[in-house]
C-alpha cells in the first residue's frame, strides 16, 4: 500500500479503485478550505493524481510519480522530475477526438458569428431579416493552417479535409503521413502555413519552443480577414498582439478556448471582445471524455505504484 494524493476531483468509481489498493487523501489545493490538507499531504505521499494545478513539489520527497488527468505536461517541470527520477503520465488519445471537435466548433462558430446570432435572438433582435452586416463567412473550402500536427492536429485535419472540402497546410517539425489524407494535408514552414491559411489552429503543446510563438510579427503575417483559433494553451499566443491584430481590423474573427491566464480575468478584454468566441477551456469536457481520462489517469497510477508499465508515461 503507497500513500496516494488526489488533488483534482476523480470519479466516485476511479476513487474507489484507488482507494481498494492504497491510502488515498483528496484536497484540492484551489479550495481555500483543503489548502491545508494538501499541504499536510503532500510529503508523505509517493503518488499524486490531478490536473489544471502548478504544484511545488520540491517538499514531496517520497514521490515516485505523477498521474495527470490531461494529456498536456506544461504544468510540470520535466527536467527536475527527469533529475528526480519521478515518472509522469498523462492521456493522450483518449481526448484526442472530443478536443478536435472543439477546435472544430470554434472554427465554425467564429466563422460563422454563431455566438452573436444566437445572442440575437436569444435577446429579442430577431424582428426582421438579417441584413449582410450579420453574415458569415463559409469555412467549407477554405484552406486551414494547423499549428503543430500530432494527435489532436490530425483529427482536426480529417474533419476538415474529409468532411468540409477544405485544403490542409500544417507546421511541425518533421513531416507526418496520415492515413487517409494523403495529397490533403502538406506541410510547411511556420510563415508559409500562416501566409498561406485562411483559418489558422493552434493545436502545439505549450513548451520552452512556444511559449509566445504567436505574436505580432505571426499576426501580419496572417491573411487579411483570417480566422484564428487556439485550441492548446493560451500561452503560446501573445494575447496583446492577439487584440492588436483583431482591433486593427487585421484578423475577422478569433475562437479562444485557453488564455494565458485561467480562469480568464475578468478584466481581460478578451473576455467581451466582439470578436472573439471565448471558451472556458472545455477541450476534452464530455462526460464521456472526462470518464475515460480518469480511467487512463488511474490505471497509470496503479500500474507506476504496483511496480509495473504504466500505459501513458510521458518520457521524461
Ligand atoms: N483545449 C483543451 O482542452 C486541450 C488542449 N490540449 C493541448 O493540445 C496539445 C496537443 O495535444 P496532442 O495533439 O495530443 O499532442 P501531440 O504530442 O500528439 O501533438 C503535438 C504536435 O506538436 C508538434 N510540436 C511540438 N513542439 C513543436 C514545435 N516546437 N514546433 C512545431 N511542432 C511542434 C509535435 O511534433 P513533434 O513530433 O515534432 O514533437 C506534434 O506533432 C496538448 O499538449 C495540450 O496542451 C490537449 C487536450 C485538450
Ligand atoms: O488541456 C487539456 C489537456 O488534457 O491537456
Amino acid at each position: 500500500m503507497s500513500r496516494v494524493l488526489v488533488y483534482r476531483e476523480l470519479p466516485p468509481d476511479q476513487l474507489a479503485r484507488l482507494q481498494a489498493v492504497h491510502e488515498v487523501t483528496v484536497a484540492d489545493p484551489r479550495q481555500p478550505d483543503q489548502r491545508a490538507a494538501f499541504d499536510a499531504a503532500l510529503p508523505l505521499v509517493e503518488g499524486l493524481i490531478g490536473s489544471s494545478f502548478k504544484i511545488d513539489i520540491a517538499g514531496a520527497s517520497r514521490l515516485k510519480v505523477i498521474s495527470s488527468i490531461s494529456v498536456g505536461v506544461d504544468n510540470y517541470d520535466l527536467a527536475d522530475l527527469k533529475a528526480r527520477g519521478i515518472t509522469l503520465c498523462h492521456t493522450p488519445g483518449v481526448l484526442t477526438e472530443t478536443t478536435a471537435d472543439t477546435i472544430f466548433a470554434l472554427i465554425m462558430a467564429s466563422s460563422r458569428r454563431l455566438v452573436d446570432l444566437a445572442l440575437h435572438v436569444r435577446e429579442g433582435r430577431w424582428t426582421r431579416n438579417l441584413g449582410d452586416e450579420l453574415f458569415g463567412w463559409d469555412v467549407h473550402g477554405k484552406t486551414l493552417g494547423i499549428l503543430g500536427f500530432g494527435r489532436i492536429g490530425q483529427a482536426v485535419a480529417r474533419r476538415a479535409a474529409l468532411g468540409f472540402g477544405m485544403p490542409v497546410r500544417y507546421y511541425s517539425r518533421r513531416l507526418v503521413e496520415v492515413p487517409g489524407l494523403q495529397g490533403l494535408a502538406t506541410h510547411g514552414s511556420l510563415d508559409e502555413v500562416l501566409a498561406g491559411s485562411d483559418i489558422i489552429a493552434v493545436t502545439l503543446p505549450l513548451s520552452d519552443e512556444t511559449r509566445g510563438l504567436i505574436g505580432a510579427r505571426e499576426f501580419a503575417l496572417m491573411k487579411p480577414g483570417a480566422v484564428f483559433v487556439n485550441g492548446a494553451r493560451g500561452a503560446i499566443v501573445q494575447e496583446d498582439a492577439l487584440l492588436q491584430a483583431l482591433d486593427g481590423g487585421h484578423l475577422r474573427a478569433a475562437g479562444l478556448d485557453v488564455f494565458a491566464t485561467e480562469p480568464l480575468p475578468q478584466d481581460s478584454p478578451l473576455r467581451t471582445h466582439p470578436l472573439v468566441t471565448p471558451l472556458p477551456h472545455i477541450g476534452s469536457a464530455t462526460h464521456e471524455t472526462r470518464h475515460r481520462m480518469a480511467v487512463l489517469a488511474t490505471d497509470n497510477l496503479l500500474a507506476a505504484l504496483a511496480g509495473g508499465v504504466p500505459p501513458a508515461v510521458y518520457p521524461l
